[in-house]
């Protein structure tokens, strides 16, 4: 699913309209209609809702939904604040659809807001994708009142004065909403966690916007869906065996941290690889074998530390390094190998990102190979340096791909995946339940599976993100959030890949 620009929707809604050949007060009334779809299923008909509106054509959906309902019987009561006298033709139309009974108060002072208790229900419909200034004067009096009131705020297409596509000057308000119902496509600021207090829960109704404008419309931002991914998931054949599916090399874990290995291992395990063999120091050679029988185990000549390369490095299909490795000086040397050495794809997690990220002249030998880096954030600031701001982050992690030419899942809520043409692909799965330690390393055994399986690197990284994010949406419904463990995402992964191969209806 593409992601589109606040330049781009509006075309979008123009070609949609010369497309269909409707007037721009239909789509405006499918907008509306959609709006009120959601927040029928969401809130009561007793609930008192207080609805406010801009200038704008957001201020014309907030008009169009506060009289559909109000032919639901909702206790509705619109407002219009500020100067509507050059207020858009469709606000205008839907101005006059008010019925008598149904009449607006004007707010040209934040006096005029009333007192809203904690059971009112407020929709925000002050600002959309025509914002083009910071919020002030009246409109951010009126916002800050609103989020200062008890009451549920469900903002239409986008919190008021939020920009959509760029960093929000710190002068203007913004509507802190509760829920923000955006049309169509969901907006580059929703996906972004410096936002979570003003966009609360988001969800994507749509209006029928066209598709073809859609499919055509240049953009390197996407998110991943469930159907997206099912289309390059490879089915298993009859007459295979465990030749077919690759051999992956994990180098992980260290002592204190022999756990990293496990989890990485068993994940690797669960994500389908044909063969799994895991280097760790000496002393975590019992671990590993008690722990993960199906892993053949290499071990190090260091007791703690990884310090050294197994021999045979090149029969490996795929390496996966980094969860519980440390950062000691032998292990410096022996990524410094490793990346001199194979030309064989290599998923980088945690020390071994903090090693490169540390070196400049082992970030000379990143260029032309073939590299997945999973960083999370602080990660991410250790290979690229500091960064201002969220969309700063975006900015880097497309240059820093681009520039060499690699992969890198950024972690997070929506985890960003960046590719060496410049695009990113935001993930749709997981929960808070994954904020918790091991989660990572289960991750890198994922994506370790997945490229030994040879999904392209952009497949694996797509593909692994979302199927690791759905194993803890699944494990969820049993264990809830606050007590999920990296383990319990690790023995959700077959649920998560047979919804992925049997839809369930
Ligand atoms: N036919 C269409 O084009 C459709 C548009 N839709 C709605 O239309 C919205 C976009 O409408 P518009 O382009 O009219 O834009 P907005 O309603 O977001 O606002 C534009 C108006 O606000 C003023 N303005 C912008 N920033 C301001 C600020 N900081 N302080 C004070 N005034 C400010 C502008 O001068 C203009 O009058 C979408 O977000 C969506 O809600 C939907 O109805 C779908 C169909
Ligand atoms: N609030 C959250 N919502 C969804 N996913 C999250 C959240 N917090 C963390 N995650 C996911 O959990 C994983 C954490 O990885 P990481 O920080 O490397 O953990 P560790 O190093 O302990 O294994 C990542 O896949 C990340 O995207
Ligand atoms: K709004």
């Amino acid at each position: 699913m593409k992601i589109l620009t606040a330049a781009q929707t509006r075309e979008a809604d123009a070609y949609t309209i010369r497309e269909e050949g409707i007037s721009s007060t239909d789509l405006m009334e499918r907008a509306a209609k959609a709006f009120t779809g959601w927040f029928e299923n969401k809130f009561q008909p007793s609930e008192e809702v207080h609805v406010f509106c801009g200038p704008g054509n957001n201020g014309g959906d907030g008009l169009a939904a506060a009289r559909l309902l109000h032919e639901r019987k909702y206790k509705v009561q619109p407002y219009i604040v500020g100067d509507v006298s050059k207020a858009s033709d469709d606000f205008n139309v839907n101005l006059k659809r008010l019925p008598q009974e149904l009449q607006p108060i004007h707010v040209e002072q934040p006096s005029a807001v009333p007192e809203l208790t904690d059971t009112a229900c407020v929709v925000d419909a002050l600002f959309g994708t025509g914002l083009n200034r910071p919020v002030t004067g009246l409109y951010g009096e009126v916002i800050r009142k609103l989020n200062s009131s008890g009451a549920t705020i469900t903002s239409i297409d986008i919190p008021s004065g939020l920009y959509s596509d760029s960093q929000t000057p710190e002068e203007g308000a913004i509507t802190r909403a509760n829920y923000t119902i955006s049309f169509e496509l969901p907006k580059l600021a929703f996906l972004l966690p410096q936002h979570e207090n003003f966009v609360g829960e988001w969800h994507v109704v749509p209006i029928g916007l066209s598709q073809k404008f859609i499919a055509e419309a240049k953009s390197d931002l996407y998110c991943t869906k469930q159907e997206d991914v099912q289309q390059f998931l490879k089915p298993r054949k009859k007459f295979s065996h465990k030749g077919l599916y690759g051999h992956a090399l994990l180098l992980c874990g260290g002592y204190g941290k022999m756990g990293a290995a496990v989890l990485a291992a068993r994940a690797c395990l669960r994500s389908g690889i044909g063969l799994l063999t895991v280097q760790v120091p000496q002393a975590g050679y019992p671990i590993l074998q008690t722990a993960v029988p199906e892993a053949m185990t290499l071990t190090d000549k260091n007791r703690k530390h990884l310090s050294e390369l197994p021999l045979e490095i090149d029969k490996f299909d795929v390496i996966g390094i980094g969860p519980g490795i440390g950062t000691e000086r032998v292990t410096k040397t022996a990524i410094g190998q490793l990346l001199a050495t194979t030309s064989h794809p290599i998923v980088l997690d945690a020390d071994a990102i903090n090693i490169v990220g540390a070196s400049e002249k082992l970030k000379a030998q990143l260029f032309k190979k073939k590299l997945i880096f999973t960083p999370h954030p602080k990660e991410f600031e250790r290979l690229v340096g500091k960064v201002k701001n969220d969309y700063d982050r975006m900015q880097h992690l497309r240059e820093f791909c681009q520039e060499y030419g690699c992969y890198v899942a950024l972690k997070g809520s929506h985890t960003a995946i960046g590719t060496p043409e410049g695009k990113v692909h935001f993930n749709t799965t997981g929960n808070a339940g994954l904020a918790t330690g091991g989660t990572g390393d289960a991750l890198t055994g994922v994506i370790t599976a997945l490229v030994g399986q040879k999904y392209t690197l952009e497949e694996a990284c797509r593909l692994g993100v979302f199927v690791h994010g759905l194993a803890a949406d699944l494990a969820l419904q049993t264990v809830g959030d606050i007590a999920m463990t990296a383990s319990d995402v690790i023995d959700h992964l077959p649920r998560a890949f047979l919804h992925l191969t049997q839809p369930l209806p």
